[in-house]
């Protein structure tokens, strides 16, 4: 790895990567990037358009190409990937050669509470699903992705995360 530090945060679909994402980059000063709106901006589409108009097999084509474009810069930032990211492609071991991955592993009833109110309107995932269905979506998700995410160098369990413990978890897995 280089001299500049690139963290990259996986995880399911509402378990906090953009949230958390802007608060560790705050706490860092570090810039902060969302991969959602990196595809969004070089495609010149929204994620639902994207997968309404040419469905997930583009997508993905498109996720790896600007993920991969990006973790090539030479700079320190944090990046919240999206919730398959990890799972598609040689994405993970991309991820883990240039950056530290963190997994956000938070509880399943928890994510699904937080997609029913958020309505998940720009998650074309999990568009016109009830709580329940939700609940069963992230399920099947996660045994699909388990494999991935647990590849992470990083993992922080629990519903809310401290920046700060963040960090210190960094500076012991750099130090090693
Ligand atoms: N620690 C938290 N506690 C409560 N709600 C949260 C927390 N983190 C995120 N959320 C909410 O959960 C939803 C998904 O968060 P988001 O950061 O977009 O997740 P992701 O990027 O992993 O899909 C949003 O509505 C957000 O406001
Ligand atoms: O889990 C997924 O496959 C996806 C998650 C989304 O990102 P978030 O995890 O930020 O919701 C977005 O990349 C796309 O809708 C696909
Ligand atoms: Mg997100």
């Amino acid at each position: 790895m280089s001299k500049d530090l690139k963290i990259v945060l996986v995880g399911l679909p509402g378990s906090g990567k953009s949230t958390f994402g802007k608060q560790l980059a705050s706490v860092l000063q570090f810039p902060y990037y969302d991969l959602d709106h990196l595809i969004e901006d070089r495609f010149q589409m929204t994620i639902p358009d994207v997968f309404s108009r040419y469905g997930e097999g583009k997508f993905r084509e498109w996720e790896t190409e600007v993920l991969q474009k990006f973790l090539n810069r030479e700079d320190s930032y944090v990046l919240a990937s999206g919730g398959g990211c990890p799972c598609f492609n040689d994405n993970m071991d991309l991820i883990n050669d240039k950056a530290v991955s963190v997994y956000l592993d938070v509880p399943l009833e928890e994510i699904s509470m937080r997609l029913g109110l958020s309505k998940a309107h720009n998650r074309p995932m999990f568009s016109g699903l009830d709580q329940g269905e939700i609940t069963l979506k992230l399920k099947s998700l996660l045994v699909e992705r388990d494999y991935f995410y647990r590849q992470s160098k990083i993992k922080l369990s629990g519903e809310d995360f401290s920046a700060e413990l963040l960090v210190s978890e960094l500076i012991r897995l750099l130090k090693n």
